[in-house]
């Protein structure tokens, strides 16, 4: 059965064909370490992992690759404004390297929290500077580059087709320019270098043909995907606030130092809101995996909210979906334990389930199907293999479920340290007081000699 998948290049639906038969080359762009990642964020690889799952579905060995942003950076797309990484810095107190190592480990565990399969390759763009360099150094060559005080740029007045993709109209921009932009020649150009201010020293900053200073963000995901999947792969993947600037300005870069558009297929994800507003990290309070846990939601209820819509239209996050989202999961898992082991998965569901999830990924009417099957009277021990195949492309990860199993809250767990740690003091008064507001998180302390245990209180 043939792929069919949206690609942002072309705007239309198109039967996938890999460049080599029976493999796919995948780059995502990944996370900038300087924060928690946000559920929005999450959404957008929720997506990326049930593309690759549908390609792993399709018989294709899929080599995903996705990267760390650990430098570069800046909080404004515009070329200004501080370095996402040293302003997280900043903030905590802590070194750009040590808070880049302590997002990075809490992404790796939302990750496998959301039971999202391992790239084959994570990389960073720290450790990708010769590569880095290397690039701006061809561009230079090929006379795509300009400097100014403050960096190195990009000219994308020297492509007809810059923006193709965002349907960019670069004569309404330049004229529509209300900030300053500096010594930058055009709205649009962007920068591969930027110098270390003088007056102060950057916390990550490396030697370069150009002068000490950083990469610009967009240059790492050229340089890193032409690394592990060379100049022209199968399939790009962000989230739909790249078509503009960054994708665009990686597609520029490639064009003009391979003469590739980077990728066959573009793909985005689309946005996760909270009143009509994209969430942002730059909102200060925002809701991660955990915010949700603490709540008593388990991350694969969200994965569940998330495969209920589809990838390219936006999510309005409520707590109603979510626990929607919680009891449908639970439904389901009762029902696959309770169906016996034994049986065949049956081509008739698998077919029908292909045919939804083959049509640009409609997971919402992969779930659906999903009920249908399970309210419908056939063999259960064959419902239940029908099931568990469905699942290595759902990601629900039924199989795994214990019906005893359920997840502490880190707040809850957090008690539970402090109350280990006043009965070592002796404190008696204040263990039984943690014990209390363990209870009231809707969890039982239970003493026994391999240390505490927590259960749900469900008296
Ligand atoms: N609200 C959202 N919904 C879905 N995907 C999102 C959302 N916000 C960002 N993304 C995507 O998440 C991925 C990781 O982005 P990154 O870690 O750079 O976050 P960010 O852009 O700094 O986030 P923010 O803009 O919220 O500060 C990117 O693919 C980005 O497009
Ligand atoms: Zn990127």
């Amino acid at each position: 059965m043939e792929l069919h998948l949206y690609d942002s290049w072309e705007r239309r639906v198109r039967r996938f064909d890999s460049i080599q038969p029976g493999r796919v080359g995948m780059y995502c762009c990944g996370p900038t370490v300087y924060d928690y990642a946000h559920i929005g964020n999450l959404r957008t690889y929720i997506f990326e992992d049930l593309l690759r799952r549908t390609l792993e579905f399709n018989g294709y060995q899929v080599q995903h690759v996705v990267n760390i942003t650990d430098v570069g950076h800046l909080v404004s797309d515009g070329d200004d404004g501080e370095d996402k990484m040293e302003k997280g810095s900043r903030r905590s107190g802590k070194s750009a390297w040590d808070i880049a190592q302590y997002y990075s480990a809490a992404f790796m565990a939302d990750f496998r929290a959301l039971n999202l399969l391992q790239p084959a390759v994570w990389c960073r763009a720290t450790e990708y500077l010769p590569e880095q360099i290397g690039f701006i150094e061809e561009l230079e060559r090929k006379g795509y580059t300009y400097r100014t005080a403050d960096g190195i740029y990009f000219d994308t007045s020297k492509q007809d087709d810059y923006g193709y993709m965002a349907r960019l109209d670069r004569d309404a921009l330049q004229a529509g320019v209300r900030v300053a932009i500096g010594e930058k020649r055009s709205i649009t150009d962007f920068a591969l270098w930027k110098f270390s201010p003088l007056e102060t020293r950057r916390q990550m900053e490396w030697d370069s043909p150009w002068g000490r200073g950083f990469p610009g963000w967009h240059i790492e995901c050229s340089a890193m995907s032409a690394a592990h999947l060379g100049s022209l792969f199968d399939i790009h993947c962000g989230g739909e606030d790249h078509i503009a600037v960054h994708h665009s300005n990686e597609i520029a870069q490639t064009q003009a130092c391979h003469g590739t558009r980077l990728a066959n297929y573009w793909m985005h994800g689309y946005f996760l809101q909270i009143d009509s507003k994209k969430i942002s990290k730059s909102d200060g309070d925002f809701l991660r995996l955990q915010s949700l846990s603490e709540q008593g939601f388990d991350a694969l209820a969200y994965r569940y909210l998330c495969l209920a819509a589809h990838y390219r239209s936006q999510l309005e996050f409520s707590w109603e979906g979510l626990q929607a989202a919680a009891t449908g999961l639970q439904r389901l898992r009762e029902t696959y334990h309770r169906w016996p082991d034994g049986g065949v998965a049956d081509e008739g569901w698998l077919q029908g389930f292909r045919a939804a999830i083959n049509n640009d990924l409609n997971s919402a009417r992969a779930l659906a199907l999903v009920w249908e099957l399970v309210r419908s009277d056939g063999d259960a021990a064959v419902g239940k293999a029908t099931l568990r195949a469905i699942d290595a492309v759902l990601g629900l990860d039924l199989d795994n479920w214990r019906p005893d199993s359920y997840q502490v809250p880190e707040t809850v767990l957090a008690l539970a340290h402090q109350r280990q740690a006043a009965r070592e003091q002796k404190q008696w008064q204040e263990a039984d007081r943690l014990r209390l507001e363990i209870r009231r998180q809707g969890f039982l302390v239970e003493d026994g000699a391999a240390g505490p245990l927590l259960k749900p209180d469900r008296g």
